[in-house]
């Protein structure tokens, strides 16, 4: 196969080393200051990397160039938002609070979805907002792409997948950019028992805000349970005495190697936001979730891992986290009698992934076939 031939493997991080293309990456700013808490100034960094919702079909087309478009989120997401021109012609998006209108069922590919669980700018009453705007001018350029890549496994979104192939060609080929030996360098948590404690970050961009990172630290101390919690931006957003209190129960950084983290065997849970690049993380080291999402894709990533596959469990059943329910969460989660039947589903997904990752499995073959139509493609182009 074109892929093999050229040593091409997408277990191994960029999947392109090692092959004869000439792929070159560029990282592109976004002009804000690093440390911005980028949820709190959500319009204005999303406004500041608004081009590049539009520029790669408007080049592709004037260069006459071949346009692959590469999704970082559940083909279920990808779907949904593929539909949007449907969708807002039936009057859901935005969603209108409207009661007969709670529950979706004619996109293809996509199981009955209850509307709550639909990404957070089907939300935003504002259509001229810029998340809105922006998602719109995305998925309208995307119909122009040649080929669709999308970073999931074919066996876990068989359908989306498949339905979208209907009317694009889109590939499976996630998750790429693990490296399949992880080995845990020194760690404090190394010197904890199997399973014992709960890793907690939520990822690149969302920050805790003071009253919730209060009922969390709370939780935390009620349940006992050790911890390394990953947080960018500590100043003033703990209790008095927590950094203290819990020095003896728990680590606090401001980043890690994540992969590293929760590939340690002392790791039994992960809190987090539900950001689709933690998710396959942690399906790939077989860590069940607690999930708290707060925006974009992440309350229906949340869906999948809580309702659909059943590796996690939620944060809070309400709308506000209660320091009390926290702690149970915690427990509930940590607990090897309490989450059997997770940890089980989880083991079945972790599975999955692997297989999908093998020179023989459903992610590396896609990629080959993408690579070998991209071939045929190419020739039309000069
Ligand atoms: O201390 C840390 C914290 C995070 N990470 C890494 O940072 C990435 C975080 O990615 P993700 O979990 O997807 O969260 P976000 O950075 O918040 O991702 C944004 O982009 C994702 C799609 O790519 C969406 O699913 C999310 O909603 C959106 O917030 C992961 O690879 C983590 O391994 C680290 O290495 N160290």
């Amino acid at each position: 196969m074109l892929c093999k031939a050229n040593g091409v493997n997408v277990a191994d991080g960029d999947p392109f080393l090692g092959s004869d293309l000439d792929i070159r990456y560029a990282t592109i700013g976004d002009g804000l200051p690093p440390d911005l808490d980028r949820l709190l100034y959500f319009d204005e960094h999303w406004d500041s990397i608004s081009f590049i919702s539009w520029w790669p079909a408007a080049i592709a087309r004037k260069y006459n160039i071949l346009n692959v478009s590469f999704w970082t989120e559940p083909a279920l997401v990808f779907t949904i938002d593929y539909h949007l021109d449907v969708l807002r012609e039936g009057g859901y998006f935005p969603i209108k609070g409207d009661e007969e209108k709670n529950v979706i069922d004619f996109i293809p590919g996509v199981q009955p979805i209850m509307t709550k669980d639909l990404m957070s700018y089907f939300h935003d009453l504002d259509v001229s907002s810029t998340t809105s705007r922006i998602v719109w001018d995305a998925f309208e350029q995307v119909k122009y792409a040649d080929f669709i890549l999308i970073k999931t496994l074919q066996q876990l979104e068989h359908k989306a997948v498949s339905a979208m192939n209907q009317k694009h060609p889109a590939y499976a080929i996630g998750p790429i950019n693990f490296t399949k030996s992880l080995v845990p360098k020194s760690l404090w948590s190394n010197s904890k028992a199997p399973g014992s404690v709960l890793y907690f970050s939520f990822g690149s961009l969302a920050q805790s805000n003071k009253q919730l990172a209060e009922e969390i630290a709370c939780g935390l101390l009620l349940s006992g349970v050790p911890f390394l919690w990953v947080i960018r931006d500590r100043e003033d957003v703990f209790p008095d005495g927590f950094e203290d209190e819990s020095k003896d129960q728990g680590l606090i950084v401001s980043w890690c190697n994540q992969n590293e983290v929760l590939s340690n065997p002392a790791i039994g849970g992960f809190l987090t936001h539900c950001g689709w690049n933690s998710i396959l993380e942690t399906i790939w080291c077989g860590v069940p979730m607690i999930c708290y999402p707060f925006f974009a894709d992440q309350p229906t990533n949340r869906k999948l891992v809580v309702d659909d596959w059943k590796v996690g469990i939620n944060l809070c059943d309400g709308t506000s986290v209660y320091r009390k329910e926290v702690a149970e969460k915690i427990k509930q989660l940590m607990s090897a009698e309490t989450s059997i039947s997770l940890r089980d589903e989880m083991k079945k997904m972790r599975m999955l992934m692997r297989k999908a990752l093998d020179e023989q499995g459903s992610s590396q073959a896609n990629f080959n076939q993408f690579l070998k139509d991209l071939a045929v493609k190419a020739e039309d182009y000069p």
